[in-house]
C-alpha cells in the first residue's frame, strides 16, 4: 500500500439519470485533476427521486449506471466506487438491491455489495422513509477488496453506519479504508452523521472516505451533504460542506500504523 490521494465526491441527484451521470462525470474529473486515485461517488448518485420512479427506472439506471462507472474509471485510470444504485431483482418485478460497486482503471468491476439494512424509519421532521417498500435487503456481509497500492477496501452503504458491527467484521478482515456513501437525511445528518462515521474510523483505526448527498433533491427531500475523509484516529481531513464539490485528502499507510500503534484497540477486543 503507499501513500495516495482519496476524494468522496458530494452531489444533488435528482430523479434525472442522464443530468445525474453529466453532474457525476464533471466532479470525477474534478477530482481526478486534483490527483484523487481512489474516488467514491455518493449513494443514489445516479438517481434519487420518489420510490415508485426509482423502481419504474430500474433497469436502465442499473445498466446506465454500471457502464458510467467502468467507462469513467477507464477514462481516468482511477479506482470508482458507485455508491449505491437499483439493480432489478431477478423475478420479482417491484424490487431492486441497493448496489455499490468498486470498478477499476480497466472498468473491471472488483467488488459488488447490496445494502443489508434498510432505511424504514419515520424521521421526526414528518417524513417517513420505507426503504423496504421497493429495495429487497442485501443478506450477506460486504466485501472487502484487497489491492496492492490503495490498501484494502471495505464496502458499506448509508444506514449501515448506524450498525457498528458490520465495520468490526470489515476491520477484523483487515481493512484499512472503509467506505461509507450516503444520502443522511437532513435532519438526522445535522446530529449524528459526523460523530457516526467518527466512531467507526476511531473504533475500528480505519480511514473513512463517506461521499454523500447534499440540499434540496428532490421534492421536500433535504440531504445534509458534507462528504468527508476521515482519518483512523478521528479527525476530519476534508469536508465538502454543504455544496456539490469534492472533499479530498491523503490516505497514508505510515499514519494508518502510527495511530494504529498509538491505540492498539483493535488487539485488545475481548467479545467481538
Ligand atoms: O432520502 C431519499 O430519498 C433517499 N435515501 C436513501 O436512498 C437512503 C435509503 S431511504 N437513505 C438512507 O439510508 C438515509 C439514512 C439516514 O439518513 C440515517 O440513518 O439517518
Amino acid at each position: 500500500m503507499k501513500s495516495y490521494l482519496a476524494a468522496a465526491i458530494q452531489m444533488t441527484s435528482q430523479p434525472d439519470l442522464e443530468k445525474n451521470l453529466a453532474a457525476a462525470e464533471e466532479l470525477i474529473e474534478l477530482a481526478v485533476g486534483k490527483g484523487a486515485e481512489l474516488i467514491g461517488l455518493p449513494e443514489n448518485f445516479a438517481f434519487m427521486g420518489a420510490e415508485s420512479d426509482k423502481i419504474a427506472q430500474a433497469e436502465t439506471i442499473a445498466l446506465k449506471a454500471d457502464k458510467f462507472l467502468r467507462t469513467m474509471a477507464q477514462r481516468f485510470q482511477v479506482t470508482i466506487l458507485g455508491g449505491g444504485f437499483p439493480v432489478p431483482v431477478t423475478g420479482i418485478a417491484d424490487k431492486a438491491y441497493n448496489t455499490a460497486i468498486l470498478v477499476d482503471g480497466n472498468g473491471a468491476e472488483l467488488a459488488r455489495y447490496q445494502k443489508v439494512h434498510l432505511f424504514d424509519v419515520n424521521v421526526p421532521d414528518g417524513n417517513t422513509y420505507q426503504e423496504s417498500s421497493t429495495v429487497m435487503a442485501g443478506i450477506d456481509l460486504p466485501p472487502i477488496y484487497g489491492s496492492d497500492s490503495l490498501g484494502k477496501i471495505g464496502l458499506s452503504i448509508c444506514y449501515d453506519v448506524r450498525f457498528p458491527e458490520l465495520y468490526r467484521y470489515l476491520s477484523q478482515q483487515g481493512a484499512d479504508v472503509l467506505f461509507v456513501p450516503a444520502a443522511f437525511t437532513a435532519f438526522t445528518g445535522k446530529d449524528h452523521w459526523k460523530v457516526l462515521l467518527q466512531a467507526r474510523a476511531i473504533e475500528n483505526t480505519c480511514y473513512i472516505i463517506a461521499p454523500a448527498q447534499t440540499g434540496n433533491n428532490y421534492e421536500r427531500r433535504y440531504t445534509h451533504g458534507h462528504a468527508m475523509i476521515i482519518d483512523p484516529w478521528g479527525v476530519v481531513l476534508a469536508d465538502a460542506g454543504e455544496e456539490a464539490g469534492v472533499a479530498i485528502a491523503e490516505i497514508n499507510p505510515q499514519r494508518l500504523q502510527q495511530v494504529r500503534r498509538q491505540m492498539p484497540s483493535l488487539q485488545h477486543r475481548v467479545f467481538v
